[in-house]
């Protein structure tokens, strides 16, 4: 079986080729990292290790890579696939989506078998957005067609990877832990499972229960943590004013997921507990940069903030820690960051509730709007004392 995986970075390399490879595929990475590229050729197998004290290694097998400018190897690479994953970020989705459309374009021309494409990102429908992507790439009749043989079913995939900092530019360093759900009622009949994928009838309360305590959690341990001077998650998470007030975002989202979904208010309890530990996990260093990376995308109306901020409101709650959150967001100021500098600029020329505004797409007359402008003045005083 063969998988042509987009992004062969951390989650890449350290998840998603680690379960295909495992599970029989041939995996063929697509990147636009030369060296990734050259070196995946050149030796066709990499190293992964777990960030526990028996650091086990695992090889990876049988793997090659083709670099993501060269569109026609892209795409005969694709026609020729059993499956397609993604991890490149969910705002690259759309430069990969092209590749994507020639593939699928040669492929039906030639062959009517099935082909699945799964956007393994920390977003909500990212299978689905690659797939408008992707749509606009082809004809009104090739889209019927592909309506029938190619699937993008979404999936949510969980697996702590930090940046990595080895001699070897292709060894990987992951945490133990990994989860990967698959929405089973987007699919075609007669696909070969993924080992270690759970597959699921609604995606909905799995995707929206990572994302809004891995990913809710984990930005708000970066985005304290940056403003008190922390290099990484575990120095933020040693801080005890930090872990409480993690602690508190995740009792919040957890009281909304309880309620929204009927889950077990104890297992939702030992869940959050399970995600502190793995944030503290003294195996690895992750970056607060890396995990608050990207804060316009973190702060957009469907993301791990926002979205539950909302929600929560609706059901009657003040959603008073999601808001201290997203004001330490507004004040990730970190230079090296395009969007974090994006994001500062927007905010010295339309003034801070504007752009709060602009960027969450909560109006300025909505309780939440206030409540985050009252954190930023407070996290603003804090830091200055
Ligand atoms: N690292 C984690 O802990 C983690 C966990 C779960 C999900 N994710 C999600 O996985 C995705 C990737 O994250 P990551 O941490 O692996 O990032 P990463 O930066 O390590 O990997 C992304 C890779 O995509 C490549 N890329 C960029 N543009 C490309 C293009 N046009 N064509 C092909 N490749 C391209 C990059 O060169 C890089 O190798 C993100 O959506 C992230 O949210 C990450
Ligand atoms: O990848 P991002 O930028 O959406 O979020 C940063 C981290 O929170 C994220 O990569 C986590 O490590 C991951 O989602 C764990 O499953």
């Amino acid at each position: 079986m063969r998988a042509v995986h987009f992004g062969a970075g951390n989650i890449g390399r350290g998840f998603i080729g680690l379960l295909l490879s495992r599970s029989g595929y041939e995996v063929c990475f697509v990147d636009v990292n030369d060296t990734l590229v050259s070196l995946l050729q050149q030796r066709g197998e990499y190293t992964v290790a777990l960030a526990n004290e028996a650091q086990e290694a695992a090889v990876v097998r049988g793997v090659t890579a083709i670099n993501g400018k060269d569109l026609e190897r892209v795409a005969e690479a694709v026609a020729n696939a059993d499956l397609v994953t993604t991890a490149v970020g969910v705002s690259i989705l759309k430069h990969i989506a092209e590749g994507i459309a020639k593939g699928i374009e040669q492929r039906l021309s030639r062959s009517n078998a099935p082909l699945h494409i799964i956007a393994c990102e920390n977003a909500i429908g990212g299978s689905t957005q690659l797939k408008e992507h992707v749509y606009s790439h082809l004809s009104g009749e090739m889209r019927s067609k592909a309506d029938q043989y190619t699937a993008f079913p979404d999936a949510a995939v969980d697996r702590i990877v930090p940046i990595q900092h080895h001699e070897d530019p292709l060894h990987v360093t992951v945490e133990p832990f990994y989860e990967w759900v698959v929405d089973r009622s987007g699919m075609i009949e007669g696909f070969t499972e993924i080992q270690g994928v759970h597959y699921v009838d609604e995606l909905t309360p799995y995707i929206e229960r990572k994302l809004f305590t891995v990913n809710t959690g984990h930005c708000c341990a970066a985005y304290l943590g940056y403003l008190q001077g922390f290099q990484t998650i575990q120095e933020a998470m040693a801080d005890q004013g930090i872990t409480a007030q993690v602690r508190q975002v995740l009792e919040e989202t957890g009281e909304l997921l309880v309620k929204k979904y009927a889950f077990d208010s104890q297992e939702h309890k030992n869940y959050i507990h399970k995600i502190l530990d793995r944030f503290r996990n003294p195996y690895l260093t992750d970056e607060v940069i890396r995990v608050g990376r990207s804060p316009i995308r973190k702060l957009s109306p469907n993301d791990r903030l926002v979205r539950p901020a909302l929600q929560a409101f609706e059901l009657g709650m003040t959603p008073n820690h999601l808001a201290r959150a997203m004001a330490a967001a507004l004040l990730f100021d970190h230079t090296e960051d395009p969007e974090a500098v994006e994001l500062q600029s927007t905010i010295q020329a339309m003034g801070l509730g504007r752009a709060v505004t602009h960027y969450t797409g909560i109006p300025e007359n909505h309780p939440v709007h206030g409540l985050i402008l009252e954190h930023v003045h407070q996290l603003k005083q804090q830091v200055h004392s």
